[in-house]
């Protein structure tokens, strides 16, 4: 099923929730919507379920090309599963899958008989088939967890949205069900909406990110797109790690990390990814010298905290083997330069790929 958002708008009060999202989600597709508290990723997931309706007039919403902006939840054919997985605690696991299947309008209703063959075979896909006659409280988050998501695929939807599905889960369970719904979502061929805040489960989990934030969509792409080729600021700064510097830009040339006043251009906002970083013992005319502040050896990559002469504090990673090579120490100074940059105006619109900026730092 494709998915159309088309120019939606959702106002609460006078506070604006959604700031006419355009979006397609193509058939097929496990696509994230990620952002901050508060950025309207719960809202956009709701219109599309049919649980909100969108401001009136505002935009359309299509599935397949057919007009729902009104339908009603019940008609649209969506699977949900939500962060509390509210199942019915008076009913066994088999009897909360059953539910949805024994309550469809009689036109739909299934036979008691194809009814035990399905929920049969829901429990065959999450992997509870010992568990069919356990309550709810007899189970851990994570099976609790893949019942609700059996529910919602009790009705063979052709979209499951999920809001924060394992969020009420510990960090490995949490990992462990991630790739367990990818493989779910690619065995059936479903299109599926997640919302996170979490971006390292939209970038492991989903085909394509949305990264909304303040009710805008700021940029939408794999998530390769997303962490390589940030389109702002913000984007920039919400995926993975980065040191934001303040810095000078002249033509294709950027200066920043350094104490000396800063030559006349326009002030400009600089990135630079921790592992982005090239560190040396020897002064350079690309680089600028640091203060060693503190290194942390526990982890694959060595993490060195650096203070820049302009007084900011920044983090640089570097492999184990490196880091005996220069034989730094906290406290010594070190020459640094960025083998690659992002620059960005000071309201957050990157410089267009047409202008590419030499990878020029210091002074
Ligand atoms: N029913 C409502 N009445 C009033 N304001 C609402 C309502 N629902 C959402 N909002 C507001 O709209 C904004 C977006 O909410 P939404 O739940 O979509 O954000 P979110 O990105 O999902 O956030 P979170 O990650 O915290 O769940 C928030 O500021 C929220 O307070």
């Amino acid at each position: 099923m494709r998915i159309e958002v088309i120019e939606i708008s959702k106002t609460f009060g006078k506070f604006r929730a959604l700031d006419r999202v355009n979006l397609t989600i193509h058939a097929g597709e496990l696509v994230a919507l990620l952002g901050p508290s508060g950025s309207g990723k719960t809202t956009l997931l709701r219109i599309i379920a049919g649980l909100e309706a969108p401001d009136p007039g505002s935009g359309r919403l299509l599935f397949d090309g057919k007009d729902v902006t009104y339908r009603p939840a019940s008609q649209r054919g969506v699977g949900f599963v939500f962060q509390h997985y509210a199942l019915f605690r008076h009913m066994t696991v088999y009897e909360n899958i059953a539910f949805g299947l024994r309550v469809q309008r009689r036109r739909l209703r299934l036979s008691p008989g194809d009814i035990d063959a399905r929920v049969r075979e829901l429990l065959r896909l999450v992997q509870l088939e010992p568990f069919a006659e356990r309550y709810p409280h007899q189970l851990s988050g994570g099976q609790r967890q893949r019942v609700a998501l059996a529910r919602a695929l009790a009705i063979r939807p052709q979209v499951l949205l999920l809001d924060e599905p394992f969020g009420a889960l510990d960090a490995k369970v949490r990992r462990q069900l991630r790739t367990w719904l990818r493989g779910l979502h690619d065995e059936i061929g479903l299109t599926s909406v997640f919302v996170t805040h979490d971006q390292d489960e939209a970038l492991e989990l989903a085909d394509r990110v949305v990264v909304l934030n303040a009710g805008r969509i700021e940029q939408v792409g794999t998530p390769e797109e997303v962490y390589h080729q940030p389109q702002s600021a913000f984007v920039t700064e919400f995926i993975g790690t980065v040191n934001r510097f303040r810095g000078i830009r002249r033509g294709s040339r950027v200066e920043f990390g350094t104490s000396e006043a800063l030559s006349a251009g326009e002030e400009v906002v600089v990135f630079v990814r921790p592992h982005e970083f090239a560190l040396s013992t020897i002064p350079h005319k690309h680089a600028f010298p640091a203060v060693v502040q503190r290194i942390h050896t526990a982890g694959g990559l060595v993490k060195l905290w650096l203070m820049a002469q302009s007084g900011e504090l920044f983090l640089a990673e570097i492999d184990p083997h490196h880091l005996s090579q220069l034989a730094l120490a906290e406290g010594d100074t070190v020459y640094v330069s960025a083998r690659q940059l992002r620059c960005f105006t000071e309201d957050g619109h990157q410089y267009p790929p047409a202008e590419p900026l030499r990878a020029a730092v210091g002074q």
